[in-house]
């Protein structure tokens, strides 16, 4: 199989782990006889530098005319404490997300039996945790209006949702739901919010098609208690972006780390392969990152874009044989860690390709 594969590696240690990324591909390719041809581009802090533009048309191009894309991460510290910046990478992050139609954003969590010690909820509170998140990815406030008065005393962020906006991502929810436990939990904020209320009727029109799945509709704060509560509780969870963004980074606790969440981006096109995690200023650059959630991304995208499900079982194997030999990055050590069993985030990665090759 020949695919062309755009390798988007971004800011901080999104450059570091999508290295990894990478290179499970390659394995992968030549494992199984495949035909990968890489090309890369630029987004975020580095394209900013580098052009001024977080998004370079050369890069929105070659995302576009690409099979599939590996990114990293974008963002650097100097935007996060200027709140005044105008010119920001996160803008390129988004406007892809947009110019690429990637409305639903999948945020598995999963969780490796071996890493029930790295959380820091109990193993019997864990075990048996197996989630899917559907963040609606290209509407919300993300994407809304943005304002400030001209004394700067007052800015407002348009929060908005179109009713077609809620029928396509529900739709991929509950179909996914169908070939899970039949279950779907829609978390919003309908008892206060307008955009809200009108994504639980679209949400309760939807569920009509699908008796089969057992629906239930949370509040945003009840669902991120539940969340460390009782989180084996959820199935499918079906939410708008804000709220998708803040509940996964907080269920990647129940995994052990925001190292080892991995997220698919997909529409009617290209699709789009990420960690959830940032671009870290806290570890860049020290050889600390996990590079996990990169990897387990790659392998999304053996399975979603390219429908290499034997692949993509090979890299979440060897992931789960890497943790089983009792290798760990700081992230997911603990206490009985032993400290030749540490790795940096390279060894990290080149223990992962042992197990594939
Ligand atoms: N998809 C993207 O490109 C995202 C970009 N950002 C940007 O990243 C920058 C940093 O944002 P933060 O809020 O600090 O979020 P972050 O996700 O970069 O880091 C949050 C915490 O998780 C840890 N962490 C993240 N990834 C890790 C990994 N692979 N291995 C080990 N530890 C890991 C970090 O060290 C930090 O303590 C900001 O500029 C933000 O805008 C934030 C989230 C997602
Ligand atoms: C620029 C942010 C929306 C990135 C982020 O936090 C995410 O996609 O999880
Ligand atoms: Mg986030």
């Amino acid at each position: 199989m020949k695919k062309n594969i755009l390798i988007i590696p971004g800011d901080g240690i999104g450059q570091e782990v999508t290295t990894w990324g990478k290179q499970v591909l390659e394995a992968v390719a030549q494992k199984y006889n495949h035909e990968f041809v890489f090309d890369e581009a630029i987004m975020g802090h580095t394209a900013i530098e580098a052009t001024g533009d977080p998004l370079p048309e050369e890069t929105l191009e070659k995302a576009k005319a690409s099979d599939a894309i590996l990114f990293g991460a974008i963002g650097h510290a100097k935007y996060d404490n200027d709140p005044s910046a105008k010119v920001r990478p996160e803008q390129g992050l988004l406007k892809i997300r947009k110019e690429l139609g990637l409305y639903a954003n999948l945020r598995p969590i999963l969780l490796f039996d071996e890493l029930l010690d790295a959380s820091s909820l109990k193993p019997e509170v864990l075990r048996g945790t197996d989630i899917l998140f559907f963040r609606e990815l290209t509407g919300d406030v993300y994407f809304g209006e943005k304002k400030r008065n001209e004394d700067n005393t007052f800015a407002s962020d348009l929060m908005n949702y179109h009713r077609y906006e809620v029928e396509r991502i529900a739709r991929k929810a509950y179909d996914a739901a169908r070939t899970r436990n039949r279950k779907l939990c829609s978390v919003d904020k309908a008892n206060v919010l307008e955009t809200s209320r009108l994504w639980r009727e679209v949400v309760q029109e939807i569920a009509q098609e699908y008796p089969d799945v057992e629906t239930e509709h949370m509040f945003i704060d009840n669902a991120a208690m539940q969340l460390v509560k009782n989180p084996k509780k959820f199935d499918v969870v079906l939410t708008a972006n804000l709220f998708g963004d803040i509940l996964t980074d907080e269920a990647s606790q129940i995994a052990g780390s925001m190292g080892m969440l991995a997220s698919a981006s997909i529409g009617d096109g290209t699709g789009f392969f990420e960690p959830i995690h940032g671009s870290a200023h806290d570890i860049a650059g020290q050889n600390k990152a996990n590079p996990l959630a990169s990897i387990l991304s790659a392998a999304l995208m053996l399975d979603i874009a390219f429908g290499l499900q034997e692949e993509a079982k090979l890299v979440t194997t060897a992931v789960a044989e890497t943790l089983k030999a009792g290798w760990r990055t700081g992230d997911i050590a603990n206490a009985e860690t032993a400290s030749d069993k540490m790795l940096g985030t390279n060894e990290m990665g080149a223990k992962v390709l042992e197990f594939i090759k």
